[in-house]
């Protein structure tokens, strides 16, 4: 079957909205003929779709074939929810949008420069880039951030507001966290206010708005050490303490960096415009002085926070610059972040997806309800997979909370190889700590004479020591994020309403806190895809939410292929692809990465990378062929 045939085939199957019926007075007979309709459409539709999510042994979810399935069909076709391009290829001549190589240079729109015209009124000009290889590879990099797209409907269909935030919010995450900087802001260390400052995705972090109480970081850290206070214990949770464990372990390092933001002293656009327009001189004196003291305090807050909660005894040391790969981390996290808002903002205003935004614009505490659903009611959320198979191609951000979060198995295999890559020394002091632990827990009164402050900075730093590496870096890249919202919400509190940026008019929330954070990055670990250009190298990795269910077999049959772009199919999409026969009932899998390897290489390399040891048919026949 010609691929191009079957894609736009399946387009239509894919987009198959119901066609509304013309709407006929309420009788019961009419009532009784609109079910049986309904239920035939349903039927239809069931059909159309070849494949449905299920509950396997060991395997969680997977698609299963409905019907027998021939080969080279198209299955389905995914779109990315949120992507990330590789540094190097940043800025050489890939669109953001549809990824393809921009060849006509003449429709070449970049970004953030370029942004407000074509806001205004367009303004493509010619590009700067070749978009050859040598400049694929990296070498004539800029070092200003920008985003290039093919032109302005790939810019459009990008979204122009999220666009622009990351570029921006990239600005920031690159400045370099110096001494000198840091040295504005002293951090605070008086008695600890009793009631926590809890700043969430949905309160901007320099609003002092909604306050809520929570338990205080103090008692938070005791409670974690109290679950566990040593790297072998932690090991020994199940997976119900461990969730406890890191879900409060997460809120003492919010507690604590919130804290902290809360010293600010809080710039408002009252302020601001009162900055601009004022003509008493001394008001103006004392404003600037004003602004310009919070913005050292703003810039300084969080390198100094990083030295101070994740430094100390575990001998990490901070790294001025954030690294490109997690600078690639936390470009995904953004997009996802907006990409959400702007789901908010078309559920608020009622166009589309309806159910989708009842639920999450409630805010933080539903993500955390329908993570916490997906995990213990993955059977319930399979069977409404179908659902939202049928609802069309378009991923929201309930899809991507739907994905498998990889937390606690991440966390697992990250601690056990600080523990076995410990030596001897470490051994004793893992001992010592054992000590420490019990001497923090059960003789408090060794350290009778120190503050509050003092004692939960003490224990704050035996949390830390037990912890994973691979967490401490991810506390980082937190940090990372957190500084560059702050910022940015400095900045768009301080500017005047004519320079506002377009992402705030159309009112991209500038914040997060740890549970959207764990909420986005823990899924996007061992679900997203890479994607090549022609000559098969990797530009960069995008989420593909409903594809996501696809598990693994080193012999599978059905192969993904990435859309070809073209002006007539503006998307960045996955299609998915039947290679044999597929019997109703049956299980249909991809192939992740390279399986040309032999048994035990593929194996490792998957239980490394996707946490599962592989007993496919394939395996399992080698497995046997190589014992005899
Ligand atoms: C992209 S997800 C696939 C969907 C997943 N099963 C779920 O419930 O969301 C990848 C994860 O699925 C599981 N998985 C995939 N293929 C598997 C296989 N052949 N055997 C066991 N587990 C597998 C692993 O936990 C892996 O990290």
């Amino acid at each position: 079957m010609d691929p191009a045939e079957t894609t736009a085939t399946a387009s239509v199957l894919l987009s198959l909205a119901p066609t509304a019926p013309p709407t006929p007075p309420p009788t019961l007979a009419l009532v009784g003929q609109q079910q049986e309709d309904k239920e035939h459409q349903a039927a239809e539709e069931e059909d159309a779709f070849p494949i449905k999510v299920t509950m396997l042994p060991n395997k969680g979810r997977s698609y299963v074939a409905t019907r027998t399935i021939l080969p080279q069909e198209l299955i389905f076709v995914a779109e990315a929810f949120g992507t990330t391009m590789c540094d190097p290829w940043l800025d050489c001549g890939i669109c953001h949008y549809c990824w393809a190589e921009i060849r006509d240079r003449k429709a070449q729109i970049r970004l953030p420069s370029a942004l407000t015209a074509s806001a205004k009124g367009t303004r493509i000009g010619p590009g700067t880039e070749t978009g050859s290889k040598e400049k694929k590879a990296g070498r004539g990099r800029k070092q200003e951030t920008v985003m290039v797209f093919c032109d302005e409907t790939c810019l459009e269909m990008y979204g122009p507001e999220v666009a622009e935030m990351i570029c921006r919010v990239e600005d920031k995450i690159r400045r370099t966290w110096s001494d000198s900087g840091a040295r504005a802001w002293k951090l605070k260390m008086e008695p600890c206010k009793e009631s926590t400052a809890k700043v969430g995705p949905d309160t901007p972090s320099t609003s002092s708005a909604t306050t809520t109480t929570a338990p205080h970081y103090s008692d938070l850290i005791k409670q974690a050490l109290a679950t566990a206070d040593t790297k072998k214990r932690i090991l020994e949770l199940s997976d119900t303490d461990l969730a406890l464990f890191l879900d409060t372990t997460w809120s003492a390092f919010d507690g604590l960096i919130s804290e902290q933001e809360s010293w600010l002293t809080h710039p408002t656009t009252t302020t601001a415009s009162t900055n601009t327009t004022a003509t008493n001189k001394n008001d103006n004196q004392r404003n600037t002085r004003q602004h310009s003291h919070t913005q050292a305090q703003c810039e300084a807050l969080y390198p100094k926070l990083a030295k101070l909660l994740l430094e100390g005894n575990n001998q990490a040391t901070i790294a001025p610059k954030t690294s490109d790969d997690d600078c690639e981390t936390i470009r995904l996290i953004s997009e996802i972040l907006h990409r959400r808002q702007i789901d908010m903002r078309t559920a608020t205003s009622g166009m589309m997806y309806e159910g989708t935004g009842v639920v999450i614009k409630q805010g933080r505490e539903s993500v955390k309800a329908l993570a916490i659903a997906v995990s213990n009611n993955d059977e319930k959320l399979a069977g409404s997979h179908g659902d939202l198979l049928r609802g069309g191609q378009r991923a929201t951000f309930k899809d991507y909370c739907a994905m498998q979060s990889n937390e606690l198995i991440l966390f697992r295999q990250q601690l056990q190889e600080d523990i076995d890559s410990q030596d001897e020394q470490s051994d004793d002091d893992e001992q010592g700590q054992e000590q420490e632990g019990q001497d923090t827990q059960h003789k408090g009164y060794k350290h009778s004479q120190e503050s509050r402050h003092d004692t939960s900075m003490r224990q704050w730093r035996t949390l830390i020591s037990i912890l994973p590496n691979h967490l401490l870096g991810c506390f980082y890249v937190y940090l990372r994020l957190r500084d560059a919202y702050l910022l940015l919400a400095y900045e768009n509190a301080t500017t005047p309403p004519s320079d506002t940026p377009s992402y705030q008019e159309h009112q991209i929330t500038l914040s997060i806190d740890s549970t959207f954070f764990r909420t986005i990055l823990y899924r996007e670990v061992a679900n997203s895809f890479g994607i090549r250009d022609s000559s098969d190298e990797l530009l960069g990795f995008a989420v593909f939410p409903r594809a996501s269910f696809f598990n693994h077999s080193c012999r599978p049959n059905i192969q993904k292929k990435r859309r070809q772009s073209s002006r007539a199919v503006r998307a960045r999409q996955m299609e998915y692809w039947s290679t044999s026969v597929i019997k109703e009932g049956e299980e249909c899998c991809i192939s992740y990465g390279d399986i040309s390897t032999g048994v035990g290489e593929r194996r490792a390399r998957l239980d490394d990378m996707y946490f599962f040891w592989c007993s496919c048919p394939r395996c399992l026949e080698e497995e046997e062929l190589e014992s005899i």
